[in-house]
């Protein structure tokens, strides 16, 4: 018999009133709202917020909204129905306006501060006050937390006006921005890669917003004209948005003793995140000193992993700061981020990010963010020496396992057992000199080829190879003869499959990305569409015109574009 007050999830959600019941605010009992924040959520201005967990903020809804797209795939695990996407209150609600949400939704949302640690290093000077007290979501508003299914999820509007933390900017992102990002958050799920998910996309059929931005086939390194273009709201979706620079902002004011609060705010912020991302992993009855040892081994243990995970699949971030490093060990803030044409460690489409967060130096960035993480757990540690030897020994030894992740991650790559140094060494240097493309590379190999005929199909054959073909031609033959001696403990057939689950056939490269938003820009969502549907099956061979448009080397003509192969900012 069904217990009727249960709250059981109704097979399929298809209004929002199904959804309101599930509704969850009980973090407000725990966590502490902005005491100077107005209870009704007018709070946009830009302002100094001095304490407190979240600001209570209206999201301002972007006018005539149009539906663009939802994200199909979460919709089938919420048990969300197709058809909620394109409902009046659901579009409502999920382009920003609050006003009329059944009961028990609620009209306000709320944003969080944070802080800002570049490469490990504090700063403040972006906060407009610099005290770092007006730094945070400056346009990314939560309106729902939500138990599903037994799981609980929060829902995020980004681009949905202004917060405290607007720093005087107008809280919107542009349409562009909000495709690349809802796009790339569906593709990363389904290649196995932690991520916030897509919920939906709608834009504003009337209300536009100027950028700057890259004039078309512009070389240019930075923006050289201004566009306007239409504002949109995407919706993401995760267990949390707790950042790596939250908790530091919450850790500086109890390391400076900012207000008489300030330390009871950081361990509440810190059981909070154990809470939402780490609930199977550490004990609920431990002390807090207890979980915070295993947090940090666990986050080690997630963030290793994760960017493990981004070079396999061929992702930058490019602004790896810890605002943009989700304490829940998944990808977060799919800003200046793009995905690898042609193999190059130094790979950054982010001109103003540098080599620091270029591809192969994500595992640095990520220790650096590991550090500023450990660094802000430090304070709940105090006078226990034993504990705090504990998280030394656990900060120190991120290179060891991030090593050990990345080694594994090659081998995977390889169809290897186990991670043959001299091997990749030479492999490296050969797709550095011939100019591959990763991904077409790797699913070549895949195929365990007999010779080198097919994976030449990945070359792009610069300068150096096109000095020497043949010489580099007959490296990778004998590279190729090694390579399969190496693997011949397994049988061909399981060795190509597993390989395949490991290498995909799809990746999300900006110059089919650029088309769709374009085109979305004109009222024309096909492309975007159909992007969706290829990208959510990165694995799959598919049909032979799919692999013809989508599965080849990005044309030359396209290298160095702004917008394109680089972008100087990507709101
Ligand atoms: N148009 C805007 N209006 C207000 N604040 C903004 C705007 N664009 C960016 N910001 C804020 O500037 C900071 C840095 O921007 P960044 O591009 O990293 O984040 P984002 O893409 O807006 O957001 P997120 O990290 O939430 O995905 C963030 O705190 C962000 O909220
Ligand atoms: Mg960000």
């Amino acid at each position: 018999m069904i217990n009727r007050h249960h709250r059981e999830t109704p097979t399929t959600i298809r209004t929002l009133d199904d959804l309101a019941p599930l509704a969850d605010y009980s973090f407000m009992d725990t966590l502490h709202s902005d005491p100077e924040g107005k209870a009704n959520g007018a709070d946009h201005a830009p302002r100094q917020v001095f304490s407190g967990h979240y600001v209570p903020v209206k999201p301002t809804p972007i006018e005539n909204p149009e539906y663009v797209s939802h994200g199909k795939n979460l919709f089938r695990e919420l048990g969300f129905a197709d058809s909620l996407a394109q409902s009046d209150d659901f579009v409502r609600m999920f382009s920003g306006d609050l006003s009329r949400v059944p009961e028990p939704l609620r009209n306000v949302g709320w944003a969080c501060g944070y802080a800002l640690s570049i490469y490990g290093n504090e700063f403040y000077q972006q906060c407009p006050f610099q005290t770092g007290n007006g730094y945070g979501d400056g346009r990314a508003i939560s309106v729902l937390e939500a138990v599903i299914n037994g799981q609980r999820w929060e829902m995020q509007l980004k681009g949905a006006g202004r917060t405290p933390y607007c720093r005087g900017a107008d809280g919107r992102a542009v349409l562009r921005s909000s495709v690349r990002e809802f796009l790339a958050q569906e593709h990363m799920h389904a290649l196995g890669v932690p991520t916030s998910r897509s919920l939906s996309l709608y834009v504003s059929k009337t209300e536009q917003v100027r950028r700057p931005w890259y004039s078309e086939g512009s070389r240019s390194i930075d923006p050289d004209i201004l566009v306007s273009e239409p504002v949109a709201i995407s919706t993401r979706v995760a267990p949390s948005f707790i950042r790596v620079g939250q908790l530091e902002l919450f850790s500086r004011r109890a390391r400076k003793e900012e207000h008489p609060q300030a330390m009871e705010e950081l361990e509440k912020l810190v059981l909070h995140l154990i809470d939402r991302e780490y609930s199977d992993d550490i004990d609920r009855s431990l002390a807090t000193a207890e979980k915070v040892v295993l947090l940090a081994r666990e986050f080690r243990s997630r963030l290793t992993s994760l960017v493990a995970n981004w070079i396999r699949v061929g992702y930058c971030q490019g602004n790896f700061n810890s605002d943009n490093c989700a304490a829940g060990g998944f990808t977060l803030d799919y800003g200046p981020f793009g995905f690898i044409d042609l193999f190059d460690p130094q790979y950054q489409p982010w001109t103003g990010g540098g080599a620091h967060f270029s591809f192969l130096n994500q595992p640095l960035a990520a220790e650096r963010n590991f550090y500023s993480f450990c660094s802000a757990l430090r304070p709940l540690l105090t006078a226990r020496e034993d504990d705090l030897r504990q998280l030394d020994e656990i900060q120190s030894g991120f290179p060891k396992v991030m090593q050990e992740q990345l080694e594994k991650m090659w081998a995977d790559k390889l169809g290897l057992e186990a991670f043959d140094e001299a091997l990749f060494v030479d492999l490296a240097k050969l797709m550095m000199q011939t100019t591959v493309d990763y991904i077409l590379f790797f699913r070549e190999l895949s195929s365990l080829p007999d010779d080198i005929g097919p994976i030449k199909k990945s070359f792009y054959k610069g300068r150096t190879y096109a000095a020497d073909p043949d010489g580099i031609d007959r490296r990778w033959s004998a590279w190729l003869t090694k390579w399969k001696s190496l693997t011949q403990t397994r049988s061909r057939e399981e060795l190509s499959s597993q390989m395949k689950r490991v290498n995909p056939k799809y990746s999300l490269r900006e110059w089919f990305v650029v088309p769709a938003y374009q085109q979305a820009a004109a009222g024309d969502y096909a492309l975007l569409r159909e992007l969706q549907e290829v990208m959510t099956q990165p694995y799959a061979e598919q049909t032979e015109d799919v692999e013809k448009k989508y599965y080849r080397l990005k044309p030359l003509e396209l290298f160095n574009v702004g917008g394109s192969s680089h972008y100087s900012c990507s709101s």
